[in-house]
């Protein structure tokens, strides 16, 4: 279970603790607004972050066209060694997709399709 904390207007902090190979590693997850109005904020949240997770829905083409504006700013404000993982958000929705799959692939970091209503 996470426990969460919402510090500001868009964003939100979370802590989880998990066991991986018998060492207990404590997560702090900070989930930032994608709204154009909070940009500015996430952003200073990339600086020290060991993982990046990009999140669009793929209904919406705008939050996929997003994602290069996302890019950028990682690659200018955080670290060197950061992870970035893209996710292809709603796959419950297909009947309704307007980013193909392939567009989503061809952005050259790791891609996964998920939904949060199928998990
Ligand atoms: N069908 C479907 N709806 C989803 C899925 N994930 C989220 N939603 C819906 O999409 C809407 C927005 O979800 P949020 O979790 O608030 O999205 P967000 O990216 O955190 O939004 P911001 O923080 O404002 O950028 C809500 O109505 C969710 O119920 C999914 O996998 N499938």
């Amino acid at each position: 279970m996470f426990t969460s904390f919402n510090l500001l207007a868009g964003i939100d902090f979370k802590t989880k603790t998990i066991e991986i190979d018998e060492t207990s590693v404590k997560l702090q997850i900070w989930d930032t607004a994608g709204q154009e109005r909070f940009h500015t904020l996430s952003v200073r949240y990339f600086r020290g972050a060991h993982g990046i997770v990009l999140v669009y829905d793929i209904t919406n083409t705008l939050s996929f066209e997003n994602i290069a504006m996302w890019m950028k700013d990682i690659k200018s404000k955080a670290g060197e060694d950061v992870e970035v993982v893209l996710l292809g958000n709603k796959c419950d929705k297909e009947d309704e997709r307007k980013v193909s799959k392939e567009r989503g692939e061809k952005v050259s970091i790791d891609y996964l399709s998920i939904s949060e209503y199928l998990s």
